[in-house]
């Protein structure tokens, strides 16, 4: 049987597809094409996709901002996709929205901007002022509540639109390229902050982005979005340790990890070179991460495999490492290494080759 509300999916969306009709006779754009997701409560996904990959209109047709072409949308049980524009504004209400730019009032203070969506909704001011401090107390801004925009830092800015955002207790927060124009540092402590929300508050949230770096820090799951489509779906662990996707892994290939030396990437070739080295990068996951795998390849195979640059690091709570190797080039060593590491459940990727 099915359980309470808290059990069912927070947002469905449903084969959804949108095309924006064209200004003259030409073809419409389709900007997302037949898109199914689901998110559970407590559950953080990540969205990613490169400029134009339809991300933004995604966030529009989840907010009830846009009318999808074909497809339903659900929030909160709600089919917002079907809402006439007051009932749209209504089932809004259970999202909370974080921008890029963090889209304060310069002539607010951080309490007076916390407190705007609860002051249109016609809340009693006592029930404002209690509810401000709480979230100003809750994004560690208490000793910031009187201060204007433009006296605070962008980090602390965006503490203020994640407050806001929070003020009408909603079910979900949609955040749009929220660490998008923030440093290393202040995205890490924003991320860290939108982590302890969902454990506190069982919070569902979605972070639309371009920087897997993002993802990687705190989803649960990742969307890959291209040209409107999803292109691939799983858990972190899944995305990052076996990427099926060629544009999955090029995003991949921005991210930390073992990461090519400059002299080996300045000279690297997709052609291969008679006598070449090939450039392989491989991927350890789970216990394989502390097993001596290379070794036991070089000694079965007899193949001289050169590391040259490796991690280890920690995904969604598992081991995972990254090397990058050089093998003999020719064909027949370089196929039987691959082939070995497969067999091992472990990815190997051949970068190029040099000479
Ligand atoms: N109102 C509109 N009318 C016509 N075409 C649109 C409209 N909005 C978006 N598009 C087109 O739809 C596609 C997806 O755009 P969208 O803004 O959703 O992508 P995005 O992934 O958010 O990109 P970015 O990261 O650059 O914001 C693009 O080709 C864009 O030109």
């Amino acid at each position: 049987m099915l359980g309470p509300a808290e059990n069912r999916p927070v947002i469905v969306l449903d084969r959804v597809g949108k095309t924006f009709s064209p200004r003259d006779k030409g073809e419409g754009v389709i900007a997302v094409d037949d898109v199914s997701v689901s998110l559970s409560a407590g559950e953080i996904v990540g969205i990613i996709g490169r400029s134009g990959a339809g991300k933004s209109t995604l966030v529009r047709l989840i907010n009830g901002l846009e009318t999808p072409t074909s497809g339903t949308v659900t929030v909160d049980g709600v089919a917002i996709s079907s809402l006439d524009e007051r009932g749209a504004r209504q089932a809004r209400r259970a999202i909370g929205m974080v921008f890029q730019h963090f889209n304060l009032l310069s002539s607010r203070t951080a309490a007076d901007n916390i407190a705007l969506p609860l002051e249109i909704a016609g809340r009693p001011k006592d029930e404002i002022k209690k509810r401000v401090d709480e979230l100003l107390g809750l994004v560690g801004l208490t000793a910031e509540r009187d201060r204007y925009p433009s006296e605070l830092s962008g980090g602390q800015k965006q503490r203020v639109g994640i407050a806001r955002a929070l003020a009408a207790n909603p079910k979900v927060l949609l955040c749009d390229e929220a660490t998008s124009a923030l440093d290393p540092d202040t995205t890490h402590q924003i991320l860290e902050l939108l982590a302890r929300i969902r454990r506190e508050l069982k919070l569902t949230i979605i972070l639309i982005t371009h920087e897997m770096a993002v993802v990687k820090a705190i989803a649960d799951r990742v969307v890959v979005l291209e040209r409107g489509r999803v292109i691939e779906q799983g858990t972190t662990f899944e995305i990052f340790s076996a990427p099926k996707h060629p544009t999955t892994r090029s995003f991949l290939s921005t991210l930390g990890g073992a990461q090519l030396p400059e002299t080996i990437a300045a000279r690297l070739t997709q052609e291969r070179p008679p006598n070449g080295q090939a450039v392989v990068r491989v991927i350890f996951t789970g216990p394989q991460a502390n097993q001596p795998v290379l070794s036991r390849i070089t000694r079965v195979l007899n193949v001289d495999i050169t590391i040259v640059s490796g991690q280890v690091e920690t995904i969604g709570g598992k081991g995972f490492g990254t090397l990058i190797v050089t093998v003999p080039g020719d064909e027949v060593t370089l196929n039987g290494v691959t082939a070995a590491i497969q067999r091992l459940d472990l990815n190997a990727e051949v970068l190029g080759y040099v000479a």
